[in-house]
């Protein structure tokens, strides 16, 4: 599906990497941690009134991020196009594995605000469960969208993609069981460009 807004793609890994991706998830319960936001200094801190999920790093999922990185890559100059983004120099994937479970949220925000955040240009969540679904809410929902927000359902192996200076929140999830292997899984995360020369490397003295 395409709109204005964001880009959609459905069936995005093959069914076995889709299964396997929920099945490595739910071995790594005991290395999730509370989901992190990134404040105006640049920190990470955990404010619970923003934003309430649990995240798996990185190193938990390499072969997962690969696959997911890989694949998004070759797609970056096509997904910009589409989105209306001007063409940028590749930078990095940055990519975390989040949980929401019941009433669990994340409260309207961008998603490169400040600092070098600002160098995320595309934010992709794709998304995957249990089947069936043991969870309703946990849509995402694009806020300029007026005078309703546009709704987008988090879908089994979908994945979506949009520009990450649109104001967007997670709708509360409710999960009646509140077990872990019920919740909302995404791979979430952002494709950055290159940052200037300068940025990167503070200039000798
Ligand atoms: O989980 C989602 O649908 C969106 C997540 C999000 O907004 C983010 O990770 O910045
Ligand atoms: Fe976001």
């Amino acid at each position: 599906m395409e709109n204005n807004s964001c880009l959609i793609f459905n069936d995005f890994l093959v069914p076995e990497d889709n299964a396997g991706l929920y099945a490595h998830a739910l071995l790594q319960k005991e290395a999730f941690e509370h989901t992190q936001t990134v404040g105006k200094d640049g920190k990470g801190m955990v404010n619970e009134k923003w934003r309430h999920s649990n995240s798996l790093l990185p190193i938990y999922f390499k072969d997962y991020y690969k696959l997911l990185a890989q694949k998004i890559k070759a797609q970056v100059p096509d997904i910009a196009q589409q989105l209306n983004i001007e063409p940028f120099e590749f930078g990095h994937i940055e990519m975390h594995l989040t949980s929401h479970n019941h009433g669990e949220f994340y409260k309207p925000h961008i998603d490169n605000g400040a600092g070098q955040l600002k160098n995320r240009v595309i934010t992709f969540v794709y998304y995957f469960h249990s089947i069936p679904r043991e969870f309703t809410g946990g849509q995402l929902l694009f806020l300029h969208n007026k005078p309703k927000p546009l709704i987008i359902e988090p879908n089994n192996n979908s994945i979506v993609f949009f520009n990450s200076s649109l104001l967007h929140a997670v709708h509360p999830v409710n999960c009646p069981s509140g077990q872990f292997e019920h919740g909302r899984f995404t791979l979430n995360g952002w494709i950055w460009k290159k940052a200037e020369q300068e940025e990167a490397v503070p200039a000798a003295q």
